[in-house]
């Protein structure tokens, strides 16, 4: 269990986490969202005790970090896959982590097996692909077997077939009870990956929910339709529900059932070349929630 209360930290003039309350459960994977510069891996450098907030609290398991008798026994966190010395084999690099940690050698193996790196084990970890550096990076969270995971971006860059492994190692690990915490700036990857979301911009929460309510709430269900009489079939919408033109001429209602649609067109003689409802996506929602408060708006 993670858990803020009013954490604010302040650069300068920069306020990069702005009282930002939120809770992260056990068992669960809690995708950790916002554009860039919103203040993500400040907030989880405040939870590994990297940083110290100006205001407010963080606790892990209800106690600071730095309290922690045993840290690594109770949170893993891999902030940046890359930083790993590159003339270390991948064995030797948590070897070392272990030592440096205070935790059995005999772990590392197990590690190394859980993330399917055992046959380039010796390998020089400089040589790794990104994918595999990501890998190794996620062993060393686990080395101490801990109840908490913290991962920042762990997506970014993977090809298809990494992202796939993450986001399944990101269940099984929930799956076991684990706390995970995973941030993201990539919205249709939290949507397959997170079950509840933590959504921050400019530092302050927007919203803390379920992904899918997340969704469901922040959009409005609307329904493409492409006709060849788009004006009669624009007057017999009139009124029940709003229409816009899409860049290709298609109308996209809002308010209005596909049925009821179809229904009004059929009773009324219009010939109908597409009707399909459109879901709400993560991106909507994310756009819709955060027009106000996302920095590249201002800079836009
Ligand atoms: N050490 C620092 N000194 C000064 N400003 C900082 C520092 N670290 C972060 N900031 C600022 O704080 C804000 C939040 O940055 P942070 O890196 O936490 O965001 P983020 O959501 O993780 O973004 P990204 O996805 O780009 O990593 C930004 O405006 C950033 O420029």
């Amino acid at each position: 269990m993670i858990e803020a209360t009013g954490l604010t930290k302040r650069y300068g003039k920069t306020v990069a986490v702005d009282d930002l309350s939120f809770s992260v459960a056990p068992g669960r994977v809690t995708g950790f969202l916002g554009p860039n510069g919103a203040g993500k891996s400040t907030t989880m450098r405040m939870v590994i005790g990297l940083d110290r907030p100006t205001r407010g609290r963080v606790t892990v398991n209800g106690q600071d970090y730095r309290a922690l008798r045993h840290p690594l026994r109770t949170v893993g966190a891999l902030l940046d896959a890359k930083w790993v010395h590159p003339n270390r084999s991948a064995r030797s690099h948590l070897r070392w982590l272990a030592r440096s940690n205070d935790l059995p050698a005999g772990r590392v193996d197990e590690v190394l097996d859980l993330v399917g790196l055992t046959e380039v084990a010796e390998r020089r970890a400089g040589t790794f692909s990104l994918g595999m550096s990501q890998r190794l990076g996620i062993a060393g969270t686990l080395l101490g077997d801990p109840e908490v995971l913290l991962f920042d971006e762990p997506v970014n860059g993977l090809d298809p077939e990494g992202i796939l492994w993450i986001r399944q190692f990101m269940h099984r690990l929930a799956d076991e009870g684990r706390t995970v915490f995973v941030s993201s700036h990539l919205l249709s990857e939290m949507a397959q990956t997170a079950q509840d979301l933590v959504v921050i911009g400019r530092g302050r929460l927007i919203a803390q929910t379920g992904t899918e309510q997340f969704i469901q709430e922040a959009t409005e269900g609307a329904v493409r339709v492409r006709s060849p009489q788009p004006e009669r079939l624009r007057a017999l919408l009139e009124g029940q529900g709003r229409v816009d033109t899409a860049e290709d001429g298609a109308l996209v209602v809002h308010g209005v059932e596909s049925s009821a649609i179809g229904e009004l067109a059929a009773a009324n003689g219009v010939t109908l070349h597409e009707l399909s409802p459109q879901l709400g996506s993560l991106e909507q929602a994310f756009m819709q929630l955060t027009k106000e408060s996302v920095e590249y708006h201002a800079t836009q």
